[in-house]
């Protein structure tokens, strides 16, 4: 079996090219490595690797935006194991999906080498980008925004506070944040809710740097879960909020969810949008975004 490690240098604000010199001193099997250069970089390596048709262990050295980019061009092979060695800074992929934290454990797997095939989560309003972990609108996107645009987070990852630039960032969307009206449209079935705050769309159970927001998931079911926490005070949602790192935030009342296989949500107002928490545009008034989910259509490394 090929080896290939693809790093994204600019993870965990640079924390991963560190950490792929320190963890490539260590690796004692042949391999190949690729640095990415650009935002969709590894997606084409992955793409060009599926064509080589040859059995090969990808590796990602980044976080979620990078595992998304893996896993979306890994779709449809079966030549093609995948897995990470988390670098980012939120690394919810790796929370649930196949990573390792050593070159030893590789090892370990290409002595008997299997694999998982897993589900994978489409989204747009012509179904347009792929979703290894999550995709959402609302306050959740609106955060992420905000952090992405800052330069907080990079100061704040330097001194390895990463995580407080969310919390930072929480509490400011927490004043500016205007709730939207959504419609759900799920198997043939209409859900109006009033007063959103969001409502993501979970392939897995993580989203947000470990927030456990949809504990039932599973990633090789066929179904995606929708999420929507709305007609929430400012502080109770604060009160959600701390309890949504155990996934008990299900119990509250003014969280809902629901499974199924495809589904549309529509707005009344312009409300950002993430896929596996990068920024993925605006959502527009009235126009629908569909998700689906595709089962059973990348391998994870078996570990
Ligand atoms: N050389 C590059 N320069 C700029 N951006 C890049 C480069 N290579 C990859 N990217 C982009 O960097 C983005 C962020 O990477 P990634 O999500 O893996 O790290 P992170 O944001 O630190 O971690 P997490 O998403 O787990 O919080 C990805 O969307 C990817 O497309």
């Amino acid at each position: 079996m090929d080896i290939v490690f693809i790093i994204n240098p600019t993870a965990g604000n640079g924390a991963a090219l560190k950490k792929w010199r320190k963890f490539s001193g260590t690796v004692d099997f042949p391999h190949e490595q690729f640095v990415t250069r650009s935002s969709g970089h590894a997606f084409q390596l992955v793409d060009q690797l599926k064509r080589r048709e040859r059995e090969t262990l990808v590796v990602g050295f980044g976080g979620d935006g990078t595992m998304r980019e893996i896993a979306a061009a890994a779709a449809g092979s079966r030549q093609l194991f995948i897995a990470s060695v988390p670098a980012g800074s939120g690394n919810d992929f790796a929370r649930t999906f196949s990573c390792f934290s050593a070159a030893q454990e590789i090892s370990g797997f290409l002595a008997s080498p299997k694999g998982k095939l897993t589900d994978i989560g489409q989204v747009g309003v012509e179904i347009e980008q792929l979703f290894a972990s999550s995709s959402g609108i609302g306050f959740d996107a609106a955060v992420a925004h905000a952090v992405n645009r800052s330069r907080v987070k990079y100061w704040l990852n330097k001194v390895g506070l990463g995580k407080l630039a969310y919390l930072i960032f929480v509490v400011i969307t927490l004043f500016t944040f205007k709730k939207f009206r959504l419609t759900v449209e799920l198997d043939g079935a209409v859900h109006h809710f009033e007063d959103v705050w969001l409502a993501t769309v979970s392939n897995q159970p993580y989203f947000g740097g470990g927030m456990k927001i949809s504990p039932h998931s599973s990633v090789d079911d066929g179904q995606l879960e929708v999420t929507v926490v709305h007609r929430l005070s400012r502080l109770k949602l604060l009160a959600v909020f701390g309890t949504v790192f155990s996934g008990s935030h299900t119990k509250f009342p003014e969280v809902v969810q629901f499974s199924g296989k495809h589904f549309s949500f529509a707005v009344d107002r312009p409300v950002p949008r993430h896929v596996d928490g990068d920024e993925a545009g605006i959502t527009d008034a009235q126009k629908k975004v569909n998700f689906r989910v595709s089962a059973k259509q990348w391998r994870q490394a078996k570990l």
